[in-house]
């Protein structure tokens, strides 16, 4: 498969009162197309971070970030956030507490005439098995529910990568890990490729197609689901995991 996104010598720094501050020396990442990428870490080693980068809501200090080999970010060029064909979905879920679960789904397809947003609205509520709430209101739902709307809002533009920031946290640990797979199922079924983080190893195995650490700002690995699975196995967790 033709890689989808790179991060190549990606250097990543914020703006404080005693200067700049870098989160992010070098990272190197390739995601392949239809593949679902997770990165675990400590709070506060950057992933968020990093997310926020490849949406182009932060600026890249070094190096480049690509997306089918179009440049998207680098020192010398920033692409908007709005041109990027990146979707992302957080642990709030965000929803409008004010619109319907319809409205909230289309509320990214404003130039789509009203024929055509109502036909991808209906698409995307069938996807994530929400049909019958399309009039629901976001606190009528649960908060599996609630984070399924968030997806099919997320999907709803057809972006080319979807990035989760902890999309599950919010949730009880069954909910989370039976959400993480219906989650798997759906992203499969429509050929995403998406990058999810966490701080909880097993809703990493339960989505994920590629698992890297990030610490030091360095990805320590990116290991398919077994070779995790036997990284554990041999202890090589970083202390700082969850084990659910
Ligand atoms: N706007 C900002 N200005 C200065 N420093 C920031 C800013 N945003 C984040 N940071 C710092 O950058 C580091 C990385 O933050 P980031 O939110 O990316 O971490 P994270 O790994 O996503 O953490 P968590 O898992 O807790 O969400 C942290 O030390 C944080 O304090």
């Amino acid at each position: 498969m033709p890689t989808l996104l790179a991060l190549e010598h990606l250097h990543l720094a914020y703006d404080t009162a005693r200067g700049l501050r870098t989160v992010i020396p070098d990272l190197n990442l390739q995601l392949e197309r239809g593949q679902i990428g997770c990165l675990l870490g400590a709070s506060g080693c950057g992933k968020s971070t990093v997310l926020r980068a490849i949406a182009g809501f932060e600026p890249v200090r070094g190096g480049r970030i690509l997306l089918e080999g179009r440049e998207l970010s680098s020192s010398q060029q920033q692409v908007a956030p709005e041109l990027r064909r990146v979707g992302m979905m957080f642990q709030d879920y965000a929803l409008f507490p004010h619109m319907s679960v319809a409205r909230n789904v289309g509320f990214g397809l404003r130039r789509a005439s009203p024929q055509e947003r109502e036909a991808r609205v209906a698409e995307l509520l069938a996807l994530v098995g929400l049909a019958h709430a399309r009039d629901s209101y976001p606190h009528e739902l649960s908060g599996g529910q609630q984070q399924r709307v968030a997806l099919a809002r997320a999907l709803a533009p057809a972006p080319e990568l979807l990035l989760l920031d902890e999309p599950f946290s919010n949730l009880d640990t069954d909910t989370r890990e039976h959400l993480a797979q219906e989650v798997r199922g759906i992203l499969q079924a429509t050929g995403h490729t998406a990058i999810l983080v966490t701080h909880n190893q097993a809703e990493a195995l339960a989505i994920a197609d590629r698992i890297g650490s990030l610490s030091g700002g360095q990805l320590q690995y990116w290991d398919s689901p077994a070779a995790f699975r036997q990284r554990l196995a041999e202890g090589g967790t970083p202390a700082w995991s969850e084990h659910q």
